[in-house]
């Protein structure tokens, strides 16, 4: 038995374990912004920013009317990057276990033999750390010029994350990412020794929110079996003592622990922060361990991201993080069939291709899909997936008259056989032209826990980047800067069910998701919105 992490600690806390190995230099500014909106000291980025865009009104003839609309806001962008832990409910799972060892693998710069060669340690799939955006364009030879969007602003490196977190599962990170299947033998063995070090924290276990098939691997339970304040406060505990262990200045927690079944609202039970948190007092039986998490995350002002599609998120829960200014983020990693779909409807739909019949079918052989087998579970999922082509239907009222949507089908079948990688097969009917249809058949082979994995990496690194961005309405006083909303629909490009501020609307088109991550982001060093216009090109 692999020596308790308590027994072999490398000054960090139980739970954890610093590993050897080395990680890039911080990556020296790669562009300084020449304007007078821009203004960098030691410590800060600060920007004057014009958000430029149209305001409509109806006028008496019931025609549109289109103003432009300018608003001035100041940012302020903290440049000092801290270090960062990462804690993980659900540590012991496939995309614990998966991005754990791939930041490892990353951090040593580690190479693996394969049956086709060697393969490089590499973070393919994050767009904060495998993307470029474009800067500009050159004034000599007018070509563009693109840089790694990690550089767009001072991030975090995820080399750099220290990583921990809970399971009611007690295997360490070296067995449970046996258990996984998902990594090939060869870099397994390169990580074991560090990972066997890794214990997850015990965790809360309450049997009726997932699927009953996963009772036999819990094993590693804080006492209790349903919602208690000492719950969330021995959750708190445990982040505090991850980061004290750990000298973080700051923790990041997400949840890839299994699907839960949706919470009933109820008045009186979690409609209302202080609702929820009597509700939780009373052990009340709709309170989820999901919701019990966040609660002690936006007590503790730690992000509390959602990688699941369960409604952790209650009324109360939304509510209190706004109390308390804490992040909260969410829902559902879009990690393959619903990332794909959420971009080839955009492209069908705004192309004038008049979609009328989505059929999505998955099967998938590992632990996931044996939770999702359970109807309850799978009806979680089965909202998120389904979700997501709305605002794009909405959006063209040329092709689709109000309330017009195309036919949608999720299903979801486990199959043990095909383990971790995921069958998506997808049918995409349209009416095209004069009567004409296109159908556009999918057969996409998933490997659900390495696509899922740089989706944890960019959540942590996006949530963690907006905890150093502070706005105010330009000609505010200085002490009016403040954090953004608490909900942060800005990470819903990694995102199937995104959460917004009350309201507000959910945008699932992938390009828009990404636009509005990237022009965010430009923003804050005082850039304008990539626009693709290429006047330069175009006028001459
Ligand atoms: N991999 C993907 O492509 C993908 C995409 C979108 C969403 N997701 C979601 O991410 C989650 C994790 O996926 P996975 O493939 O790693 O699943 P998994 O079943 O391998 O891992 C889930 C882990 O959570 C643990 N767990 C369950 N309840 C817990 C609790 N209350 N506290 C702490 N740990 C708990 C389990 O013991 C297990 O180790 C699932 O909800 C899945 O639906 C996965
Ligand atoms: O690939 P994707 O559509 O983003 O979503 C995936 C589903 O296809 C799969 O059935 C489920 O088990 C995974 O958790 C994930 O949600």
């Amino acid at each position: 038995m692999a020596p308790h992490a308590e027994d072999v600690r490398v000054g960090s806390a139980n739970g954890s374990v610093e590993v050897e190995g080395t990680s890039p230099a911080p990556a020296q500014d790669l562009f300084v912004v020449n304007s007078p909106n821009v203004e960098y000291t030691t410590d800060f980025i600060k920007t004057k920013y014009t958000y430029r865009t149209t305001a409509v009104s109806q006028n008496a003839e019931g025609k549109y009317v289109a103003a432009p609309k300018e608003t001035l806001y100041d940012f302020k962008v903290d440049r000092k990057i801290p270090k960062v832990g990462v804690m993980l409910v659900g540590w012991g799972g496939n995309n614990g276990t998966t991005v754990t060892a791939g930041i490892i693998a990353n951090r040593r710069g580690l190479v693996w033999d394969t049956k086709t060669g060697t393969q490089a340690a590499n973070y393919y799939g994050s767009v904060i750390m495998g993307s470029t955006t474009k800067l500009g364009t050159d004034s000599a030879s007018g070509r563009d010029i693109n840089i790694p969007f990690h550089d767009l602003l001072p991030m975090v490196h995820p080399n750099d994350l220290v990583v921990g977190g809970w399971d009611i599962s007690g295997m360490n990170l070296a067995e449970a990412m046996d258990r996984a299947c998902v990594l090939q033998p060869t870099l397994k063995s390169l990580v074991r020794k560090e990972l066997a070090n890794m214990k997850p924290l015990p965790s809360i276990y309450y049997p009726d929110f997932i699927a009953a098939n996963q009772e036999e691997r819990a094993d590693n339970l804080i006492p209790g079996t349903k919602a208690s304040l000492a719950h969330v406060e021995q959750i708190r505990k445990d982040i505090q003592n991850f980061k004290a262990a750990n000298n973080l200045d700051k923790v990041i927690v997400q949840w890839t622990a299994n699907t839960e079944r949706f919470a009933d609202i109820l008045e009186g039970v979690n409609d209302t922060a202080d609702n929820l948190l009597k509700a939780i007092e009373a052990g009340h039986e709709e309170v989820s361990p999901s919701t019990v998490f966040a609660v002690a995350c936006i007590q503790e002002n730690v992000p509390f991201i959602n990688g699941s599609p369960q409604n952790t998120f209650v009324p109360g829960a939304i509510q209190l993080a706004e109390r308390h200014n804490a992040f909260i983020g969410g829902d559902d990693f879009k990690s393959g069939q619903t990332k794909m779909k959420s971009a080839l409807v955009d492209f069908l739909i705004s192309a004038g291709i008049k979609l009328t019949s989505i059929a999505s079918y998955n099967h998938l052989g590992n632990n996931d899909g044996m939770n999702l087998s359970s109807q309850r579970q799978f009806r979680s999922k089965e909202i998120s997936k389904s979700n997501v082509v709305d605002d794009m239907v909405a959006a063209n009222t040329v092709l689709y008259k109000e309330g017009e949507h195309p036919d949608h089908t999720v299903v979801i079948k486990y199959m043990p056989a095909v383990g971790d990688d995921k069958r998506a097969l997808d049918e995409y009917y349209a009416e095209i032209f004069l009567g004409g249809h296109q159908t556009i058949s999918i057969f996409n082979v998933c490997e659900d826990s390495l696509l899922a994995s740089p989706l944890i990496i960019d959540l942590v690194l996006v949530a963690e980047m907006m905890t150093r961005i502070q706005w105010k309405t330009h000609g505010d006083a200085p002490d009016k800067f403040a954090g953004f909303h608490s909900v942060l629909s800005i990470l819903s490009f990694m995102l199937k069910a995104p959460l917004t501020p009350t309201g507000t609307p959910v945008i699932n088109a992938l390009a828009k998701q990404r636009a509005a991550l990237t022009n965010i982001f430009r923003a804050c060093v005082g850039l304008e919105p990539e626009n693709d216009m290429t006047l330069e090109h175009k006028l001459f």
